[in-house]
């Protein structure tokens, strides 16, 4: 793989007026050149931090972060204005130029760079009818809505050809549906400009529809990284089952699972489903290989880059024998938890609604 972005043990102190804090503690990770890669984590868990320092808005107090080659945590003077002018970046609260139209908008980053008029009206005008706002041109970013000012945003962002755009929240002011479409935006920079997109954002949603890699973070930390097939297929960290679970809804609370557990006096399992199980009646072929009966009484099952994954939560009845040979034979194909029989009332439940307190897990 061709690295675009390298972040190598970075870590950050801030230290105003000696109230030492640190912000990122040893991250390393590699953003692949032409990928979309998502940085989530709740807010505090120090995202902008790290997405500002690709840029060098904030320098490493140790580590490294190297951008197609160059070091930038180190660069200063002219280093660092060449480098900056590969890099765009767009924000949450869109930081356009009141006093200006969109148009000049669009152009600023241009004027700054001694760009010929002449050809920064041509790449003002392709960059208007990329992002859809040819027709707004000349009007003032107070009169445009919140998605139009992102692409305003985003068109300024790509204004100087960077190979790489910094993406710092930039939906979450945005409502359900024009989140969607700034979403879409964002792939088709990937896509027609080929430009690497770092990602940073607390909506899960986001990362799913878009992303190839992610990172959770907290308290400054990488906590779990890998593609977003993986990281959504089987969260491993606490947290970023937190933030799965706010987007998928395969694996019933810990109340429907008590509700489950009074009206289906059976083995209850959860199942694992993945792309291997795509063309498989793996459950009829082992209720009829070991003679039991398999309702299927939760789940749902979802296409992720192109893949499938999921949770089933089935009940198996049958003896004790063939319901052991059963869960034996599922869990050579796929992780299989154990649901324990519903606590007492008041009893310990799990927060994250993933998977119930003493799962016994056959994989
Ligand atoms: N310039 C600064 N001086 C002191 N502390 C800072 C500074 N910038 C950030 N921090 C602190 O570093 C921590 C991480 O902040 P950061 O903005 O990177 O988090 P985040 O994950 O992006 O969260 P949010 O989405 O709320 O911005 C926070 O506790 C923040 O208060």
């Amino acid at each position: 793989m061709t690295t675009a972005i390298s972040f190598q043990g970075v870590s950050k102190v801030f230290d105003p007026d000696g109230a030492r804090f640190q912000a990122l503690t040893d991250v390393d990770l590699d953003v692949e050149k032409g990928s979309i890669f998502g940085i989530v984590g709740y807010s505090g868990a120090g995202k902008s931090t790290l997405l500002r320092t690709v840029n060098a808005l904030e320098r490493p107090t140790s580590g490294r972060v190297v951008v197609d080659g160059t070091e930038v945590s180190t660069a200063t003077g002219t280093d660092i204005y060449r480098a900056r002018r590969r890099i765009g970046m767009v924000f949450q609260q869109f930081n356009l130029l009141q006093s200006r139209n969109v148009y000049k908008n669009v152009a600023y980053p241009l004027a700054l760079a001694g760009v010929p008029r002449a050809e920064v009206l041509d790449r003002v005008e392709e960059l208007l009818a990329f992002v859809g706002l040819t027709d707004k041109a000349l009007q003032h970013p107070r009169t445009l809505s919140g998605g139009e000012k992102q692409r305003v945003g985003i068109a300024r962002a790509l204004a100087t050809r960077p190979d790489v755009l910094l993406s710092d929240e930039a939906t979450s002011a945005l409502d359900p549906e024009t989140t969607g479409e700034v979403v879409e935006l964002l792939r088709r920079v990937n896509e027609e400009y080929g430009v690497t997109i770092l990602l940073v954002t607390h909506e899960m949603e986001v990362v799913r529809r878009v992303a190839d890699r992610v990172a959770v973070m907290e308290q400054g930390r990488v906590v779990e990284a890998g593609t977003v097939y993986d990281v959504f297929s089987r969260p491993q960290a606490r947290t970023t089952q937190r933030f799965v679970s706010s987007v998928l809804h395969h694996v019933p609370s810990p109340e429907t699972l008590d509700r489950i557990r009074a009206t289906h006096r059976g083995r209850i399992v959860q199942l694992h489903v993945t792309d291997r199980h795509a063309d498989d009646a793996f459950l009829s072929r082992v209720a009829r290989e070991h003679g039991v009966d398999v309702t299927v009484v939760y789940g749902g099952v979802s296409e992720l880059q192109s893949r499938l994954f999921g949770s089933l939560t089935v009940e198996l009845r049958g003896s004790d024998a063939a319901v052991d040979a059963a869960v034996s034979d599922l869990a050579r194909t796929t992780p299989v938890t154990a649901v324990p029989p519903a606590p007492a009332q008041g009893g310990a439940r799990t927060q994250t609604g993933l998977a119930p307190v003493e799962e016994v897990s056959y994989a």
